[in-house]
């Protein structure tokens, strides 16, 4: 089956009718329901995207010659990693970087799995099967993913084996001809309940052994599977009006807790079983976290691009843009932007054919590029905060504009350097909407924590990098001053 259009995205969330919930009510249809229908509505302009420019988003199969998704396509050489993330920045021009789930970034790790399958077959040659099937599925089928990684928060300085209800967590409770069953709590699905299916993997860090083995599970299965149940946060979105809500109104995905009520899982849909030995190398040795990582620093790069864009149009609506500390705030962002272009740059042309045939980006620029963004957002974001002032609090809503009587106040009080007020505060509720709305702050917690928790990411970092080389030259740079040693 080719690549699918919007309408066929929303046409299987109807036919799926899966089982979501929201302020304490089950949803009939997510497509109409207020708190989806937007993200759905831009999702769909996502696939719809990949007709509007098919040279660029889609690719001939390698099994069945139908065009399918280039965001699917395995990279042998660097020019097809190039036109692949090409075909990702196009979605990421349209989302502006604030859908960190849009399909392309499972799209990434699915993409993997299968060059990388063999890997699989460590736990049981049939995964290694499964997991190439389920690469080749999800690409002609065009499946949309949502994913969940991590363990409630129930106790964080216990290992879940010793939590006080140690069954809280998904992990399996029944083998049978058929599959297996799971039973439990998975955190925190962004786009959960609209998505073709969800994708289990395990967080990397799982330290205890065999202990951690009964919640160490990765696979695959359709979102309207009997016993799963999507509950949803409520809603960021707070009205459809794109002056009032540029951003809100547009691209609130959504995140919700993922309950397990005895699901079955068949046996054809499971890449790990009961082994936290696999999961914790699974994305380092597939090369996912690599692919992934790549998706996601060309969503950085559109979303640094746009709120580059944001604070400058500010700037130059009040008139700031000439004083000294407000240029250095501007070039902040401006060094921020060019620097992850940079590590692209690097991580691209340097890429490599890894063992399982894919042309594989250097993850030494990745690495340092995803380790680093959501230290440097939560300051960019600052930076508009600032900028905008009292600006981001005077925002007057579309309907106040119209009204008779205030509106033409509004107009003149709210006016700019050189727009109208209608206009300047239309870019200080795009301004706001970015960065202090409940949407805006969820998008600086989610940069925050995308990759996980940084500060741990960063330990690992230190762990990893290569010191050796650096402690030398200062070995060297010492001994060769040739200091006679003081005898004491
Ligand atoms: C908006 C948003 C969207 C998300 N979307 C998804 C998604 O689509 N799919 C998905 O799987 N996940 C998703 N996540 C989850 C994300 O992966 C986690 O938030 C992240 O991995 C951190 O884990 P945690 O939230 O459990 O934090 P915790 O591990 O509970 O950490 C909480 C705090 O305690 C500290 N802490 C915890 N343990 C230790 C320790 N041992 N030593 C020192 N300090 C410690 C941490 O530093 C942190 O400050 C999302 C998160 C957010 C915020």
């Amino acid at each position: 089956m080719p690549a699918k259009t919007g309408q066929q995205y929303i046409g299987r969330l109807k036919q799926a009718n899966n089982n979501v919930y929201i302020h304490g009510e089950r949803v009939d249809d997510v497509t109409k329901h207020p708190a989806f229908k937007n993200a759905i509505q831009s999702m769909a302009k996502l696939y719809d995207i990949q007709y509007e420019k098919p040279e660029k988003m889609l690719y001939t199969s390698p099994t069945t010659g139908d065009k399918v998704g280039k965001t699917f396509m395995v990279p042998t050489t660097i020019d097809e990693l190039i036109e692949r993330r090409e075909a990702i920045m196009e979605w990421q021009s349209f989302t502006k970087g604030l859908m960190g789930r849009s399909p392309d970034y499972l799209n990434a790790d699915v993409m993997a799995m299968g060059p990388a399958s063999e890997f699989y077959a460590e736990g049981d040659p049939a995964f290694a099967e499964n997991a190439r099937n389920y690469a080749a599925f999800a690409r002609e089928n065009d499946i949309s993913l949502t994913h969940t990684l991590i363990h409630p928060q129930v106790n964080r300085a216990k290992i879940q084996a010793d939590q006080k209800d140690a069954n809280v967590a998904l992990q399996v409770v029944e083998k049978n001809d058929q599959g297996v069953i799971v039973d439990g709590i998975r955190l925190l699905a962004t786009q959960g309940g609209i998505t073709d299916e969800i994708l289990v993997f395990p967080s990397t860090v799982k330290k205890s052994g065999e202990l951690d083995d009964p919640y160490s599970l990765a696979f695959a299965i359709p979102n309207n599977t009997p016993g799963l149940k999507y509950l949803s946060r409520e809603s960021f979105e707070y009205g459809e009006n794109r002056y009032d809500h540029p951003l809100s109104s547009r691209f609130e995905e959504g995140d919700t807790i993922v309950a397990f009520d005895h699901v079955l899982v068949p046996w054809d849909r499971i890449f790990v079983l009961e082994n936290s030995s696999i999961c914790n190398r699974a994305f380092a040795e597939t090369n996912a976290v690599v692919h992934m990582t790549h998706q996601v620093i060309t969503k950085d790069i559109a979303k640094t691009e746009f709120l580059l864009g944001v604070v400058l149009t500010l700037m130059d609506s009040i008139g700031i843009d000439g004083f000294q500390h407000v240029k250095d705030k501007g070039t902040e962002i401006m060094l921020t932007l060019e620097t992850m272009k940079s590590h692209l740059f690097r991580a691209e042309h340097n890429a490599k054919l890894d063992k399982w045939g894919m042309m594989t980006p250097d993850f030494q620029a990745l690495d340092a590029a995803r380790n680093w963004f959501p230290r440097i957002y939560p300051r960019m974001a600052e930076i508009l905060r600032i900028l905008g002032a009292s600006g981001m609090m005077g925002i007057p809503t579309h309907a106040d504009f119209n009204n008779k009587e205030i509106g033409p106040i509004l107009h003149r009080a709210m006016q700019g350097k050189n727009v109208e007020g209608y206009e300047r505060v239309q870019i200080f509720r795009l301004a706001w909407d970015l960065t202090m709305s409940a949407f805006g702050s969820r998008q600086t917690h989610y940069e925050y924590y995308f990759f996980g928790d940084p500060i741990k990411m960063g330990m690992a970092y230190f762990d990893k990098y290569e010191k050796e080389v650096y402690k030398s030259q200062v070995r060297d740079f010492l001994s060769s001053q040739q200091i006679q040693q003081v005898n004491i």
